[in-house]
């Protein structure tokens, strides 16, 4: 009797739509028309919109792109996804970001709920930003997401939770937990304040924006692979809707 052969069935990829695009500029322009198409869509449902947005470099030209978008800003709560801790006025800060590339012309009237406040540490701010957040700022209407090289999105790197597992929890659960929390890595030069996956995955539109061709390896090996512990296989794994990637070269 011929032995039987086990044949080895390939996990399948997570879900994910794709969209992509020949450079930055052209990707920039469609998704600040799909995110301003998103908010003109909560604005009609319930009057109001708010949205989540990560900082770093790459934004930069899709802020610029969105903040010329027509739609009723003045209704418009806008969030930064992750705040690294130092002042509104540091160059590294999300906040400084956000309002040098986005709240400018048509989105000059949007309202921005800042996560920095200025205290020595996150920590001692966490309890009235994450009140005011939950208040103020969720559900969340869209939220678009980065990811780092090493494959963190918002704050929540890899090395998140290595000293005290319960934070892995706290940041990578899809539902249930604290929306913000304050973060310390070995990787990054200050402490940060981010929304937790709990808070992101309010969002009924959720955008992946990733450049590059050494990102896309990262993503595509964590959409794969089903031992992945990365942060972007946790949102690829737990959204509730299947995320959208924006990507180019
Ligand atoms: O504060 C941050 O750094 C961001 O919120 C972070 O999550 C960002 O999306 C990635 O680090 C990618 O950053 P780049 O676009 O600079 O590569």
């Amino acid at each position: 009797m011929q032995a039987e052969r086990l044949k080895v069935i390939e996990p399948l990829p997570l879900p994910l739509h794709e969209r992509l695009f020949d450079d930055g500029e052209q990707l920039a322009q469609a998704l600040a028309k799909q995110v301003a198409a998103d908010l003109r869509g909560a604005l009609a449902r319930h009057g109001e919109a708010c949205i989540a947005l990560s900082g770093g470099n790459t934004p930069k030209r899709f802020f610029q792109a969105l903040s010329t978008q027509t739609l009723d800003w003045a209704r418009v709560t806008v969030l930064p996804i992750d705040e690294r801790w130092l002042p509104p006025e540091h160059p590294r800060s999300n906040e400084r970001l956000l309002r040098e590339f986005l709240l400018q012309h048509n989105a000059a009237v949007a309202r921005l709920l800042p996560l920095y406040r200025p205290t020595e540490t996150p920590e001692a701010a966490l309890m009235p930003v994450l009140t005011k957040i939950a208040n103020e700022g969720l559900p969340l209407d869209v939220a678009v997401l980065g990811m780092g090289d090493d494959g963190h999105v918002a704050s929540l790197f890899p090395d998140l939770g290595y000293d005290n597992p319960a934070l892995r929890e706290i940041g990578l659960q899809p539902r249930g937990r604290a929306p913000v929390m304050s973060i310390r890595t070995a990787t990054m030069p200050e402490p940060r304040m981010t929304l937790t996956l709990s808070a992101i995955f309010t969002a009924p539109a959720l955008h992946l924006h990733i450049e590059g061709e050494k990102k896309r390896a990262v993503l595509d090996g964590a959409q794969r692979d089903p031992r992945s512990t990365l942060p972007i296989r946790s949102v690829l794994s737990g959204a509730p809707v299947t995320p959208t990637l924006f990507w180019s070269p």
